[in-house]
């Protein structure tokens, strides 16, 4: 599987509902192919331990394993990669150290509109971009950026975009159209009653929206 088809759907964890390894363990089932391990509460320690675990759990599913905002954790577990935003370490700091240090490691940037797409763009294997609809699992979120913002910088460049913010079943479709490579969700996986149920239902929602809308002309 590319990295691309890999991104498609991207699960960030949150512990609060199902805890972390639960709810990953059933988005692996339902066939999800990356995970991020997003933990905001805890000490460097419980993180940690909560990553060492996830890196096993997804080896075992073939799926890729990042860790947000913590370099120091994602190289301590061998993750596949590192999420950072514009608040965290520099993405060219990061950059330098994974060519020089641990190469092949992916490097995903956040950016909240244009100009933070095209200069974190230098740096990343991918960008996360939004918020693109109102989420209330990420308390400083910037406003949102719509679906015309998420065109403009998926139009613009070159690396693949994961739309993040506010994307649920009801716009999925929508939000794929804008011509972002793949989707982050948090709460419409961590924050369902059947988690392995709502990815299931996200991933066939991502399926159908690759097929095209016409019958094809032979
Ligand atoms: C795939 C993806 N995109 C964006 C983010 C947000 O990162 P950041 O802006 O650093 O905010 P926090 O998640 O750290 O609160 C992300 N984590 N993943
Ligand atoms: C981490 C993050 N970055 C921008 S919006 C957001 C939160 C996404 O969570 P949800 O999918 O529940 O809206
Ligand atoms: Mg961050």
């Amino acid at each position: 599987m590319s990295f691309a088809e890999k991104i498609r759907l991207y699960f960030i964890t949150d512990g609060r509902s199902h805890g972390h390894e639960r709810v990953a363990e059933m988005a692996l089932k339902a066939g999800v192919k990356t995970i991020q391990l997003r933990e905001k509460r805890l000490p460097a320690r419980e993180i940690y331990g909560i990553a060492k675990r996830l890196r096993r759990l997804t080896y075992d599913y073939e799926a890729l394993f990042i860790v947000n905002d913590r370099f120091d954790i994602a190289i301590s577990v061998e993750a596949d990669g590192i999420h950072v935003g514009q608040e965290d370490l520099p993405a060219k700091a990061i950059r330098s150290l994974i060519d020089e240090k641990f190469p092949g490691m992916i490097l995903g940037v956040s950016a909240r509109d244009l100009s933070e797409a095209l200069e974190a763009e230098k740096y990343a294997d991918y960008l996360g971009v939004g918020p693109v609809f109102p989420t209330s699992t990420k308390e400083d979120a910037r406003e949102v950026i719509g679906i015309d913002g998420l065109k403009k910088v998926c139009s613009a460049v070159k690396v693949p975009v994961v739309a993040i913010g506010g994307i649920n079943h009801s716009n999925v479709s929508e939000v794929l159209k804008a011509g972002c490579t793949g989707v982050a969700v948090i709460s419409a996986i961590a924050f369902s009653e059947n988690p392995e149920k709502s990815a299931e239902e996200l991933l066939n929602l991502i399926e159908n929206s690759n097929k095209p809308h016409k019958p094809v002309n032979r």
